[in-house]
């Protein structure tokens, strides 16, 4: 692979045998490395880690501003705020080393594992109070990784049953919690995941991370759990249109079917993940309201879902609409129950997950590379692309115990095989990082 291809050139060797040398890195348009300066931070970790922002980027301020119902949403006292370079992990674990070096007002550090970030002497997104805006946001999130699933249901071409077994592989073993595997759905509605069963046995004894697998019905939920499922998922829609072009079914009826696979699926034992789809704008209906989200939200609580995914399944949403529907689900469900999940049609995904990290929410939905759409939502582009969710979290000093230099090679595995280009912005710019400093 790439990745072993470059830690092969002999500096990159020399580079590795000597993790405490010094570090000086030059923090250009593009974080890039020297020519005979030690690129430790770039592959031991750097780039898995906080912000290796540009010097635009470092320089630039931040603003935010969004109206609600003729409410300016909140804001720091000047309006603006910087973004935050030091990472709350790094910080707390007094990993940022020695090895420093201070470009303008900013300061580059590495740590011993190799993670680079930048800070100020005035900013820091520790939650010391400082920064308002960044004090409610939690200190772990929980990524539930979709792409095999929300990820591949939509391919045309069918990928092969030990591709989607490896990448698994490759998403569980860089730290995901939960990844979600497949779909026991009708192979005639969903022809991509008629392997699910192949696929499930497969991965069904990997430790260390969790594989939800969707079932609309009974008959999903047995074939699952004969397949080795531990965790299932069921999946309403806040629209009936959506609701019958997706599962055949009104709300209704879609509720009355869950409820019975849910007190089944508790008799079993098993956990059951409550998804509701089109909870901002459906792709018939147009806007959904916030109240029709909330109900759903509760019935899907109260059935046992020990989480509720609230997806934007056409990427419609921005603050001005989330914001208000996320307002009327946490006035009927635990914010501790909630998750949120977002496809990023109009690029409005990573400000989304900002506000509902904001609001509380401690669980994110993403998609590896922004693989994703639904078969039965026209013009829903791919999911959040995990990377940028992680880049994010990285630089706002959130723990989601994921290492994004494995992602990078798990995004880069399934885009190969699909022959298509990333959708995450973070793994095509840290991929010309790392491009660059294999010619050095
Ligand atoms: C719900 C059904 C099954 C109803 O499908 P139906 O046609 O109304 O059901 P049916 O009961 O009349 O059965 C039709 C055939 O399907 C079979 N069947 C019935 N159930 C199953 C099953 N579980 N597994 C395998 N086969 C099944 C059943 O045995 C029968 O086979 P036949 O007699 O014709 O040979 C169908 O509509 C379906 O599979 N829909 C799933 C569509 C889907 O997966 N969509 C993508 C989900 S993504 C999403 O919802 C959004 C989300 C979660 O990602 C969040 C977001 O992005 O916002």
């Amino acid at each position: 692979m790439f990745l072993s291809k470059v830690r092969n050139r002999p500096l990159v060797r020399r580079a590795f045998s000597s993790f405490h040398s010094s570090f000086v890195m030059s923090v250009e348009d593009q974080f890039s490395v020297q020519k005979g300066e030690s690129i430790d931070g770039v592959l031991s970790g750097g780039l898995s880690t906080v912000g290796c922002v540009s010097r635009k980027d470092a320089a630039a301020d931040v603003t935010y501003s969004n109206r609600w119902k003729g409410q300016q949403l909140p804001m720091a006292d000047n309006g603006k705020i910087v973004r935050p370079y030091v990472s709350r992990r790094n910080a707390v674990d007094g990993a940022l080393s020695s090895s420093a070096f201070v470009y303008g007002k900013h300061r580059a550090a590495v740590s011993p594992n190799g993670a680079c970030s930048l800070q100020t002497h005035h900013y820091s997104s520790q939650g010391n109070g400082e920064n308002k805006l960044l004090e409610r946001i939690p200190k772990y999130v929980k990524i539930v990784e979709v792409g095999p699933r929300d990820g591949l249901q939509n391919e045309k071409n069918i990928v092969p049953t030990d591709v989607k077994i490896e990448l698994i592989k490759m998403l569980a073993s860089s730290g995901l919690p939960v990844v979600e595997a497949t779909s026991f759905v009708s192979p005639k509605w969903v022809p991509q995941l008629a392997d699910a069963k192949l696929v499930m046995q497969a991965v069904q004894n990997l430790q260390g991370s969790k594989f939800p697998v969707l079932t609309p019905n009974l008959k999903g939920l047995e074939a699952a759990v004969a397949a080795g499922a531990k965790e299932v998922a069921v999946f309403a829609s806040a629209s009936e249109s959506f609701s019958k072009s997706n599962i055949n079914c009104t709300v209704e009826e879609s509720l009355i079917r869950y409820r019975d696979v849910a007190s089944a699926a508790e008799k079993l034992s098993l956990p059951v993940r409550g998804y509701i789809s089109c909870v901002v704008g459906c792709p018939v209906e147009g806007a959904v309201s916030p109240s029709q989200v909330a109900y759903v939200a509760r019935e899907v609580s109260n059935m046992g879902c020990y989480e509720i995914s609230l997806g934007d399944t056409i990427g419609v949403g921005t603050p001005g609409t989330v914001i208000p529907m996320l307002e009327a689900v946490i006035d009927v469900v635990p914010v501790e129950k909630l998750a949120v999940h977002f496809h990023d049609t109009y690029g409005q995904a990573l400000s989304n997950i900002l506000l509902s990290l904001q609001m509380g929410i401690s669980a994110v939905d993403s998609s590896i590379a922004g693989l994703g759409g639904c078969p039965y939502a026209k013009g829903a582009s791919g999911n959040v692309a995990t990377e940028d969710v992680v880049y994010m979290l990285n630089g706002l000093g959130v723990e989601t115990h994921v290492d994004l230099q494995k992602l990078l090679v798990a995004g880069d595995f399934i885009c190969k095989h699909l022959s298509r280009a990333s959708g995450s912005k973070a793994a095509t710019a840290l991929s010309k990082t790392l491009a660059h400093a294999s010619k050095l």
